[in-house]
């Protein structure tokens, strides 16, 4: 079953407002692929215009091969679960798992079977009776997620859908959602504002700002070598320091960073001298080894997290630059105290550079 997506220079305008700009992107079939980006980029919109509820100002949907203008929501092959799951509280949980089908006119029967089934699917096998106001947050979840495949979708549309639970059912609902989307095959689409929830668990994750694809990549390829300045911020904690290219060869390029001094870093191949641009080192890319790298820098201690097996320094170098540094606890030492000084140094070749001067 062909169950991909193409999302064809869609455009989405609420009066003058450009909600989601130009996006042209394809979603494989069977993929888990996530929209990732603060409140207000778009994502929402993009949810809604594939699953029929909005119309695309500009452009077409595809879903399995078949263009989706003029389908209504209703004939769509998709499911869509919304963040306060929408549950109805006066049902049964079987009830609400089996009311799309009788919407749809499926006999009894055959709508219990489906409910048995799915019910198993989501590990509450013997809740069918149950009402929704005696589930747990989580059972929630997974009734919403049973009711959405019931009426057999190719499509699962999940608009944050983990918001309302706490961190540690977040994070458990996180390997169960992907371990559903593994048995089921289907295409899902996540979106969230929560790099965590993406990275873990897509296939691949398109970083959205203000109704525009920054990066569409795997959350690997995403991490190691974001593209725009702010992916390079967004997706994972980075440091930003920005200087003026003075010299480029193969493999680096060097910037001058006011009384920073002279940064090397990767060359993106993009750059010439006298051009403004960005780089970015992450956090556990910093040496506490001033001598173990050619970036060199000192800065001041502002406050140290101690977060178990490793702890996280936040310091002020010169230019007000503030740089977060990641070390195993076991690198800690007692001198390190708020407003004490510390030098450090990263090696250029983890250093990603970016074009452009922008806030991050
Ligand atoms: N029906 C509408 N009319 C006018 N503007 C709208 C409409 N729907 C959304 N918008 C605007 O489009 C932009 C994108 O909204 P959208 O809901 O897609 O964002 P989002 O990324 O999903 O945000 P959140 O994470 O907060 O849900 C926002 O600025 C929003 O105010």
């Amino acid at each position: 079953m062909d169950s991909s997506i193409h999302l064809d220079n869609i455009v989405m305008q609420f009066g003058d407002f450009t909600a989601v700009q130009q996006l042209d992107l394809n979603i494989e079939s069977g993929e888990f692929f996530s929209f990732l980006g603060p409140s207000g980029c778009g994502k929402t919109t993009i949810l809604n215009m594939i699953s029929g509820f909005l119309q695309p100002t500009h452009g077409n949907v595809y879903i399995g091969g078949q263009n989706m203008q003029g389908v209504p929501a209703n004939k769509r092959p998709t499911s869509m679960i919304f963040q306060n799951l929408a549950l109805f509280p006066l049902m049964s949980v079987a009830e609400n798992i089996e009311f799309g089908l009788e919407v749809r006119g499926i006999k009894k029967a055959a709508r219990k079977k489906t409910s048995d089934r799915l019910l198993e699917l989501v590990d509450l096998a013997d809740s069918g009776n149950k009402k929704i106001s005696e589930l747990s947050g989580g059972q929630k979840q997974r009734i919403a997620i049973a009711r959405a495949l019931a009426v057999e979708p190719q499509v699962l549309l999940l608009d944050e859908p983990l918001s309302a639970l706490d961190l540690k059912l977040r994070q458990h609902m996180r390997n169960e959602l992907k371990e559903l989307q593994r048995k089921t095959g289907i295409t899902f689409i996540y979106i969230t504002h929560d790099q965590g929830e993406a990275l873990t668990m897509s296939d691949r994750v398109a970083v959205m700002s203000a109704g525009k694809l920054q990066q569409v990549a795997d959350p690997i390829t995403l991490y190691r070598q974001p593209k725009t300045i702010f992916a390079a911020g967004f997706v994972g904690e980075n440091n930003a320091i920005r200087g003026r290219v003075t010299d480029v060869n193969a493999e680096n390029i060097t910037l001058d960073c006011g009384e920073l001094g002279l940064l090397q870093g990767n060359n993106p191949g993009n750059l010439s001298r006298g051009e403004e641009a960005t780089l970015f080192i992450r956090p556990e890319h910093i040496s506490l080894d001033h001598e173990q790298h050619t970036n060199q820098l000192s800065a001041r201690i502002e406050e140290i997290n101690f977060e178990g097996s490793y702890l996280t320094l936040v310091a002020t170098a010169k230019n007000f630059v503030k740089l977060t540094v990641q070390i195993s606890s076991d690198q800690y030492l007692a001198s390190m105290v708020p407003h004490s000084e510390i030098r450090l140094s990263f090696n250029p070749s983890e250093a990603i550079v970016i074009a452009g001067g922008e806030d991050v």
